[in-house]
Formats: C-alpha cells, structure tokens, sequence
C-alpha cells in the first residue's frame, strides 16, 4: 500500500532490491564523483534560486507569456554564468538544464551558433570587433540560412550578397518570396544581427554560399532598419518559448568587413579567394549536430526516469481474482517497451560523450590546418545526430503512452520533453537527408574497399567475409552481438552499392541509380549507426574502470540493447542466413531473461541519472513517488479553477439551457 507521506512504499522497494550502489553508477556516467558533485553544485544553484520559481509554470503559459518569461529565464541565467565565472560548455549545460528545463531559449540561437560562428569563420580582427559587443548582449544575434523555399538544399538558397567594388560594400536582396529566411531561431523578435548565408556575387560571378554580418534592428529603438522585414513566424508544434522568424532583405548595403572571412576572402577590387574546403563554412552545423546527440539522450533519459518511476508506483489490474494489483512495472509488455528505451537513454549518452570528444578533437585538427579527418567528423555527427533524434523522439513518446492518461497531461512533463526533441529529427538537417549524406561516406568507403585501399578504423567492419555465418550461442556473447550487427551493415552497404552499380549497367546515369536506390542507401546508413552505437556501448562497458556491481549491471543493460535490436529488425539479420532458426529463438529466448534481469534494477538505473524533481517538473516521476496527491495538486492549481463557475457559464450554457441562442445570430 503506497502510504501518502515520505518515499511510496513500493518505490521504497526498488530501491532496496537493485543489486548496485546507484552512487557509483552516476559516477560513472558523468565521469567521476567530482564530475558529479559538480553537476549537483550547478543543479542545486539553478533549482534553489528563488528567481526561477516565480513564475507560473509553463503550461498554464500563453504563448507571449512563454516567450517573455522563458526571455527573462534565460537573460538571469547569462548574467549568473557571468558572476559565477561558469565558462566551460558543459558547467553552461548542467546549470540552465536545471534552470529552465526543455525551454528553449529565445537567445539560445545566439549562444549555439551566432557566437561559435563569429569564433570559427571570423577573422582575428572581426572577433576583436564582434566578440566583446555579441557578450555583452549589445549585439543580439541569430543564424539566419535557412529560407522558405530551401533548407535541405543549401547551395539552392536564393538570397543575394552582391559586392559593388566602388563603394567596398556588399549589397543583400531576398529576390522572391521564397527567398526570405524562415526559421532561424530568436530571429522574430529578439535580434539585432544575424549571421545572413547568401550566395556571393563578385565579378560579375557565383561564387557559392558565404556567411556575412547584417545588422537587422536599430540598436537604441530595436526597430527595424531600412530595407529590413522581420517578424515571428507565428504558433508551431512547440518551441512557444523560441520567436524563430522571417526575414526579407531589400537593398541593404553592408561593408566588405561583414562578410565572415577566415576562410574564403573578397579583396578590395572583388577579387575572390577560395576557402581551403568549400564545406568549412558549414562548420556550425556540425558543431550542433554533435551537440544533439547528447541533448536527445538526456531527452529519453529523463522520459524514461518518469515513466519507470510511475511504473513502479501505479498498481494495475488484479493478477488473479481478489489479489493485490499489480505494480505495472510487472507486466512483460510494459518491460519489453520500457527496458529496451532504458538502455537507449545509456546507449545514447554514451554516443553523445564520445561525439562531444571527437568534435573536440577534430575541430582542433581543423582549426590547426589538417582538414583530412573532416569528411568522418560529418558522416559521423550527421549519422549520430540523425539515430539519436529518431530514437529518443520516438522513445520519449512510448514513455509516454507507457504512463495510460496521466502520460497525457503535461502534469507528466512528458508532452514539454517531447515537443523540444521532436524537432531534433529536422533541424540542423532533416534526419533522411543526414543519413543519405551518411551513405555518400559508405559508399566512398565501398570503393576504397574495392581498390583495397586502407580503411578508417571505424570503417574496417566493411571488409568482413559476408558467407560468415553468426558465432552466437546460448552464451550470448557481447562480440558476437556486434559482429551481427557489422555484418548486417556491412552487407547493407554491399546490398545498396549493387543496386547502383545494377542501375548504372541498365544504362542509368549515377545521378540516377543513386536516385533509384536512396531507400536501401539508408537503411545501409541507419544499421552503420546502429552499428557504430552498439559496439561503442560494448566498448564502453567492457573496456572502462568501473565499480564490479555496476559493471555486471550494465553488461545486461547492454545486452538487451544489442538483442532487442536484433529481435526488432530480424529481416535484416537473417536474410543471408546469418543468423539459423535456432539462433533466432536463442535471442528471443535471451531477451525476455534479459527484461527479467534488469527488473530489479530499473529504478537505480534511472535513480542513478540523478535528476532532481525540480528538473523533471513531473507530478509522475517525482522521487518520493507520491504522484496521486502531486496529480490532484496540479489539477486544483489549474488557472481553470480558479473560479468555481466560469463566466462561460452564465453567457453560453445557462442561456443555451433556456433555448436562447441569441448570442450567435450578433456574430
Ligand atoms: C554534455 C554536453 C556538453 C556540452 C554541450 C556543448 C555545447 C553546447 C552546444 C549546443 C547546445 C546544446 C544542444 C543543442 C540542442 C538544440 C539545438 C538548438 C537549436 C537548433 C537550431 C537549429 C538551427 C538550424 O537548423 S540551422 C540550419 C541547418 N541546416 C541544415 O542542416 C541544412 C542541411 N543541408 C546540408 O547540410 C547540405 O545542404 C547537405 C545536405 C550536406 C548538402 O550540401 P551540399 O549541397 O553543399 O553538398 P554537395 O552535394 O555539393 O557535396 C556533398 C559533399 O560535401 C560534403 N559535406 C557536406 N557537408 C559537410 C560538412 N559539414 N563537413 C564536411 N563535408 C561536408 C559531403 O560529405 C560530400 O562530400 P563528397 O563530395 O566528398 O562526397
Ligand atoms: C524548430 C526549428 C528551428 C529551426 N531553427 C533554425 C535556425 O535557427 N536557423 C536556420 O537557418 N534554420 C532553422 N530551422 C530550419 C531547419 O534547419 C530546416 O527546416 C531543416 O534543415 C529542413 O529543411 P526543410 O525545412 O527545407 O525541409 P525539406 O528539405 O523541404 O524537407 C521536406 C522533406 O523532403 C525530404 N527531402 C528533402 N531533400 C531531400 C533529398 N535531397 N533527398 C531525400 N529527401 C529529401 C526530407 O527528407 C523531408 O522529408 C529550424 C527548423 C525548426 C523546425
């Protein structure tokens, strides 16, 4: 019996039975116990600071008030990382995580990528110039690419930067309708600058997209300046809190200094100079794809912390007539869709550590003169980036249809979750067109395997002998689940290079057979992430330095990572026969012990996320587990009840009661 006081009894249980110290799994995940504490130090000044609670929460919100107070959220939160000297990315992460948690920042744009930008594609004298005014907020900046006709296509982008030698200026144009940018985020109402991408004409020539600096709104008044038409774009799926806006440029006239010039150059006679990688001025999108990664594994992870924890609580159905009812957590369906998303959430934080170290590591490359690692940083962020959104988007969402009707209301906190990573799956590249760039990398990797040329490391999978059949037994081993998965992508890949190869005999052009097989191309693409995510997990639990229990723990954490996948997409595993009829019932077999293993360990394996009510903002996921009295709270603090008999009542139904509809002819 759950008692109304203190910790649920039932969740009190949990947390007796797991077989780890939840403390060490956290350490583990955030990479050491200062790691840790220091984590908890930033949660604990976000969620103790009276300024952040002053606020009605955001569902009872309009959309204006969304904006307003997620603005006022967010300029208290730069002020703070100021005075508390919080300058690393990640202590910036931890303490608006907990600040404002899943709203995004309407100067969010600003932060993410107008000052990266300014940082990677500026010259030294255009960073002295801008850095210091875009830190002090004088200077209020978005990224400004994408148009209403074209944001896959970017070469495609029809806005024009047109220099005119005489006066050593470049002049912008939105030409079409279509041309206006739409979009970009903070854009609408909060910017005074944008980082405008536009194809530059010198000479009478194209020379492709570049990046310049438009000043938008005057910077005393805020209104825009001549030549300028901006605004917000109006209500979306989400993203309330986020003025993402149009914008259309008529004649504006900029100096030669605005255009971002570390790279590519207009001297002052409109000679150009090329960049070292036409692609380098894409370098911001990189930057955020890398950072999605994580952002949409904390997404699953604390969806899945809600939903396991109300799991445990809500009791369900008795299980024979006049018996105690269930705790949900208990019935195999509700574990076969949780546990698999639990593993996820790990599997994807993972991913997301080893992106953010790999960004780190190549862009240092870069930025040091070796491009040579830059094709695998895209196919690598663009394909992480691509699977984590899709899993955790659609993940979150089954933890929330895993919680009945209450998953429905946003006392869940599950809807707010949702709607800010769902959008993941789009921006910084639509997820089919990342995962196509991801095929244009294999299929480069293809040919050098033909040629027997070398092969990255993350790539030699590729050259495995495909008449191999699967070393699986009872045992389930871990490096037999990977080999499954790298020959499943390994013959993908073979799969879409001779669909091409068959079109291009047929007398297809490439342009055409790679048109004719872009469906295979992805699923050659989607199980290379799958792939490179499970052998990183194996990698992670069998090769680090972690607490015995823990380690045990997530080893099966692991495994029924690897094996749902398996039972998931068995087409592709056993259409060459790798995997017999045996194996097959082996895996089945194995996945419903592994659900059966990690039950007594699916509440410290959320436990140890080690997210503070305050974050979750969840009525179903609180830590004590007293939901009903959290639930029935929220109802009665519902703006709806604040009058037991609406105004509604006495101009529409009293009158609507006696027959009188009066009211609706005046219309
Ligand atoms: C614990 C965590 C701690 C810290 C976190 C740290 C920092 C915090 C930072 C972030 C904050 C946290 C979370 C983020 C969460 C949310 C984000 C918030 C807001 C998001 C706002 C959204 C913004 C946007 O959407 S901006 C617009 C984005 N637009 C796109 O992405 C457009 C997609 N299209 C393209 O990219 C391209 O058009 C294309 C599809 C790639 C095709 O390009 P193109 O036509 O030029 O290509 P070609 O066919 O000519 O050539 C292909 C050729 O080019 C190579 N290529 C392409 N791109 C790249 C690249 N980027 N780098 C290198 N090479 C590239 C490609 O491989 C081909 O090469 P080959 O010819 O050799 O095959
Ligand atoms: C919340 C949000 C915030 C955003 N913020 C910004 C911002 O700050 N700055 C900015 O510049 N932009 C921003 N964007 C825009 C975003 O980057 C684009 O919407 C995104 O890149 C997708 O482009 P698109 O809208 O043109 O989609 P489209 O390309 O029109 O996609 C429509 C469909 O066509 C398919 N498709 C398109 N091209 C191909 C192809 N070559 N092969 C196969 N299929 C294809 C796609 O898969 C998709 O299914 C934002 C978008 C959203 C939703």
């Amino acid at each position: 019996m759950a008692t109304t006081t203190g910790v649920n009894s039932d969740l009190a249980k949990e947390r007796n039975n797991s077989t780890f110290d939840v403390e060490e799994l956290s350490n583990f995940i955030y990479r050491g116990p200062e790691k840790v504490k220091r984590r908890r130090y930033l949660h604990n000044l976000a969620t103790k600071d009276p300024f952040f609670r002053k606020f009605k929460p955001w569902a009872f919100q309009t959309r204006e008030e969304q904006y307003e107070i997620c603005l006022q959220k967010h300029l208290y939160i730069n002020k703070k990382c100021k005075e508390l000297n919080l300058t690393e990315p990640v202590d910036k992460f931890f303490y608006t995580e907990a600040a404002a948690p899943h709203e995004n920042s309407p100067i969010g744009l600003h932060t993410v990528m107008f000052i990266p930008t300014i940082e990677k594609q500026g010259t030294e004298e255009q960073k002295k110039r801008w850095l210091p005014l875009a830190e002090s907020l004088k200077m209020i900046g978005t990224y400004a690419q994408t148009e209403m006709g074209h944001g896959t296509f970017i070469r495609g982008l029809e806005t024009t930067a047109t220099y005119d030698p005489r006066t050593r200026e470049f002049i912008l144009n939105s030409p079409t309708i279509t041309s206006m940018k739409y979009w970009p985020g903070n854009l609408g109402k909060t910017t005074n600058h944008c980082l405008v991408m536009a194809q530059l004409y010198t000479q009478g020539k194209n020379c492709g997209i570049h990046m310049f600096m438009v000043q938008i709104r005057d910077l005393e008044t805020h209104m825009p300046l001549a030549g300028i038409e901006v605004g917000d774009i109006g209500p979306k799926f989400g993203y309330g809190t986020n003025d993402n806006g149009f914008l259309r440029l008529s004649n504006v006239r900029i100096p030669r200094e605005n255009m971002l010039m570390r790279y590519s150059k207009v001297l002052e006679d409109g000679t150009y100079v090329k960049p070292p990688n036409a692609k380098i001025a894409y370098g911001s999108m990189v930057l955020v794809r890398a950072a999605i990664v994580t952002d949409a594994a904390r997404a699953l992870a604390q969806a899945c912390v809600i939903s396991i924890r109300y799991s445990a609580v809500r009791r369900q159905t008795e299980v024979s007539p006049g018996g105690e009812e269930a705790q949900i957590i208990d019935y195999q369906t509700q574990q076969y869709r949780l546990f698999p998303l639990l593993a996820t959430s790990y599997a994807m934080y993972f991913a997301g550590r080893f992106m953010y170290d790999f960004y780190l590591k190549t862009t240092a490359e870069i930025e040091g003169g070796n491009l040579d690692s830059m094709p695998q940083l895209h196919a690598i962020s663009a394909g992480l980036k691509a699977f984590s959104s899709w899993m955790c988007s659609a993940g979150v969402e089954t933890c929330r249809l895993c919680c009945g009707g209450h998953g429905y209301s946003h006392a869940s906190g599950l809807p707010k979750i949702y709607i800010d990573v769902v959008p993941g799956c789009t921006y910084e590249g639509e997820n089919n067109v990342m995962m196509l760039q991801v095929a244009r990398f294999l299929m480069k990797m293809y040919g050098k395997l033909q040629n027997g040329e070398a092969l990255p490391t993350f790539m030699q999978y590729m050259s495995t002998d495909l008449n191999k059949k699967s070393c699986m037994t009872e045992e389930v081993a871990l490096n037999c689940l990977v080999m499954a998965y790298e020959h499943r992508a390994a013959r993908m890949i073979r799969d879409a290079a001779a669909s091409m190869e068959k079109l291009v005999q047929s007398g297809k052009s490439p342009v055409e057979a790679w048109n004719g097989s872009t469906v295979m191309l992805t699923w050659a693409a989607i199980a290379h992430c799958h792939a490179f995510v499970t052998k990183l997990f194996v990698e992670t639990v069998v090769k680090s330095r972690m607490d015995s229990k823990v380690q045990s723990a997530l080893t099966s954490l692991c495994k029924l990572y690897a094996v749902h996948g398996i039972v998931e997409n068995l087409g592709g595993f056993i259409q060459d026969q790798f995997f017999d009829s045996k194996q097959v019932k082996i895996l089945q077999k194995k996945l419903m012990q592994l659900l059966a293993e990690i039950r007594p360990n699916a509440v410290a394996f959320v436990d140890a996320f080690d997210y503070p009510d305050e974050v979750l903002q969840s009525c179903l996921g609180r830590y004590d587990g007293q939901v009903y009295q959290a639930l029935y709270d929220y109802a009665k603090s519902s703006p709806m009840n604040e009058k037991e008999v609406l105004d509604s009542y006495y101009k529409y139904i009293k009158p609507a009661q006696n027959g009188k509809y009066q009211q609706y002819s005046k219309l």
